[in-house]
């Protein structure tokens, strides 16, 4: 409830990169940015899990490296955990489209989706999917995405980049199975217009970020 101030109408847009472990998120959020600041837009960026910032996104990662007992075994539990950590972000979120042009955000509630979904051998349609636009949009009220960004790459390629990366791969990244059926509930997500408008960009190319910083601004 708004006591005492004028609500200030929100302004921002709000983008998200959705893609597998490697695919070129983090990669694509920095050359975006810079191209969105280029034209003069103030930009906002989040990522999630917020690791070392949120205790929710910290119980993801200790269940993620087996340091949680049986907690990672059930999807649920690590849906609610994901959504938990994205819960706590809300009024920074919402602060942020109040006060930049962009807020383009690595990883959102899509991820969740397509992840536990395909944990569940479950499709776009499956229940999971449903169950977690329930929590996190309609229960904890996250703001609803402007655009969803999925940054498609091959499996194996997506796979090949996460290990050249220095640092520990967790249970997710190192199943390949999950990946590809990951990989098939992104594609039926976008198709279906899950959540927001989608636009899927090709991974294993290069990417014109002028053109599309400029496509996103002008959407608005
Ligand atoms: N378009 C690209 N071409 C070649 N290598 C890339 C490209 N995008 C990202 N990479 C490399 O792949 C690895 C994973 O990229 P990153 O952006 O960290 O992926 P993500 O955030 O999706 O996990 C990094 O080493 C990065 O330098
Ligand atoms: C944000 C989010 C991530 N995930 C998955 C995707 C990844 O496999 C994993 C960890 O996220 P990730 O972005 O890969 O973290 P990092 O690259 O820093 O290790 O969690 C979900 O299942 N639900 C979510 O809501």
């Amino acid at each position: 409830m708004c006591q005492g101030r004028t609500r200030v109408a929100v302004v921002g847009r709000l983008v998200v990169i959705e893609g597998l472990d490697g695919s070129g998120k983090r990669t694509l959020g920095a050359a975006l940015t810079e191209a969105f600041q280029r034209r003069g837009a103030k930009v906002a960026q989040h990522a999630f899990p917020r690791y070392g910032d949120s205790v929710h996104a910290d119980l993801v990662s200790d269940a993620l490296h087996g340091r949680l007992g049986d907690v990672a075994d059930s999807v649920h539990s690590m849906a609610v955990l994901f959504a938990l950590d994205r819960h706590g972000a809300r009024d920074a979120l919402l602060r942020d489209l109040e006060d930049f042009d962009v807020v383009l955000v690595d990883r959102y509630i899509a991820s969740n989706a397509a992840y536990q979904a395909a944990r569940l051998h479950q499709d776009e349609h499956g229940e999971i999917v449903e169950w977690i636009r329930q929590l996190e949009v309609e229960r904890f009220g996250l703001p609803v995405p402007d655009r969803q960004l999925l940054l498609r790459v091959p499996v194996d390629l997506a796979a090949t980049r996460a290990e050249t990366r220095d640092r520990v791969r967790d249970t997710y990244e190192k199943d390949g199975g999950l990946q590809a059926r990951c990989s098939a509930v992104y594609d039926g997500l976008a198709r279906v217009g899950w959540l927001a408008p989608w636009q899927v960009l090709d991974g294993s190319g290069d990417q014109d970020f002028e053109q599309l910083s400029g496509t996103l601004l002008a959407d608005a």
